[in-house]
C-alpha cells in the first residue's frame, strides 16, 4: 500500500507509521512543527492549497489523517475537509480519525449509527469534520476512538507523572468515564481499515470503560508512582464543559477486526483500581 500520515509525528500518527513500515508498505509521513526523520515532509492542513499539492505529488493509494490540534478549529475541521478534497481528487482512499468528544454523554453507550450530539467546541469541530469527510469523500473510514494510551508517551500518562510527582497540581475524575486504547491496537485496527473496502464510521476503542482516576491509578501502579499522590475529584462538580461518559460500543468494529482491542486493565496492568 502506498499510504500517506498526516500527523505522521503525533501519537497515533507515529505507530501507524512504524507498524505500516514494518508491514512493508511505502509510507510518507507529515509532521507539522516538529521534523521527524529525514523524511518527512512538512504540511499544515489549514493550508487547502499546500495539502492538495503534497497530495498530488505522493500520489497515495491511501490517506490516514491523524493531525490534531486541541481548540482549533481551523486544524480540526477546515484541515479535516482539505485532506478529504485532496483524497477525492487524488481517488485515494482515505481513512479519517475522530473522537468520543463528537457524544454529549447522554446515551448509555455509543454504537456506530449514533448521530453526533457534541457539548464543546473541540466536539463540534471533529463533529463538523465528519460531516465534510462523508461528503467529499462518501466511502472514507472515520474511526471514532477515546483516550489513546501509550508506553508512557500519552498526555494522560505524563499527567498522572506529574500528579504523583507534585510537578503540578490537580485531580482525576472518579466520574469521567471513557474507553482508553492502547496505541498499538488503535494504530493496527487503522491499518487494517485502510485494507478494508467496507466504508463507514468505525468505533475503535478499548474494551473496558473505566473512568480517568481509575486509569490513573494503574498507570502509577504500573510506573511504580504512589497511587495515594492521585487526587480524585468529580467532574459534575468542576464546573468544566464535555460529556461524563461515553461508552463506544465497538462490538460491530471488532467483529471485522484480527487486532483484538485490549481494555485498560489488560493492557497498563492487572490491577483491580
Ligand atoms: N489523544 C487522545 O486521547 C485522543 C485522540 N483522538 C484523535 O486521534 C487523532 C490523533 O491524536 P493524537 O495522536 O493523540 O494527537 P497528537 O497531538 O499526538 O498528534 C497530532 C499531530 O498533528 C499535528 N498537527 C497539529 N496541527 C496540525 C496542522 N495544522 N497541520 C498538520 N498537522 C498538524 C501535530 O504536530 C501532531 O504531530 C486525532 O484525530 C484526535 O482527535 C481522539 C480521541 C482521544
Amino acid at each position: 500500500m502506498r499510504l500517506l500520515v498526516v500527523g505522521g509525528g503525533g501519537l497515533l500518527g507515529r505507530e501507524v507509521v512504524r507498524l505500516a513500515r514494518r508491514a512493508g508498505h511505502s509510507v510518507t509521513a507529515t509532521y507539522h512543527q516538529r521534523p521527524i526523520g529525514t523524511d518527512g515532509r512538512r504540511l499544515d492542513i489549514r493550508d487547502r492549497a499546500a495539502v492538495a499539492a503534497l497530495v498530488a505529488a505522493v500520489r497515495p493509494e491511501v490517506i490516514v489523517n491523524a493531525a490534531y490540534r486541541q481548540a482549533d478549529w481551523a486544524t480540526t475541521a477546515d484541515g479535516g475537509m482539505h485532506v478529504a478534497a485532496a483524497a477525492a481528487e487524488a481517488r485515494a482512499r482515505l481513512v479519517h480519525v475522530s473522537s468520543d468528544a463528537i457524544f454529549s454523554g447522554a446515551a448509555d453507550s455509543y454504537d456506530e449509527g449514533t448521530a453526533p450530539d457534541p457539548v464543546t467546541p473541540y466536539g463540534a469541530a471533529k463533529a463538523a469534520a465528519e460531516v465534510a469527510v462523508r461528503g467529499l469523500v462518501p466511502d472514507a473510514v472515520i474511526v471514532r476512538t477515546s483516550l489513546i494510551i501509550g508506553a508512557g508517551t500519552s498526555e494522560t500518562e505524563r499527567y498522572v507523572h506529574d500528579l504523583a510527582t507534585g510537578r503540578r497540581s490537580g485531580a482525576l475524575f472518579t466520574d469521567d468515564i471513557r474507553c482508553p486504547v492502547h496505541v498499538g491496537d488503535l494504530a493496527a485496527a487503522v491499518l487494517e481499515l485502510a485494507a478494508d473496502p467496507h466504508p463507514g464510521v468505525r468505533n475503535v476503542a478499548g474494551s473496558d470503560p473505566i473512568s480517568r482516576h481509575q486509569l490513573g491509578l494503574l498507570i502509577a501502579r504500573r510506573d511504580g508512582l504512589d497511587p495515594a499522590a492521585l487526587p480524585a475529584a468529580l467532574r459534575a462538580h468542576s464546573g468544566l464543559p464535555g460529556a461524563l461518559a461515553v461508552r463506544l460500543n465497538c462490538s460491530a468494529t471488532q467483529a471485522g477486526l484480527v487486532v483484538r482491542l485490549r481494555g485498560a486493565h489488560e493492557f497498563v496492568g492487572a490491577g483491580t483500581a
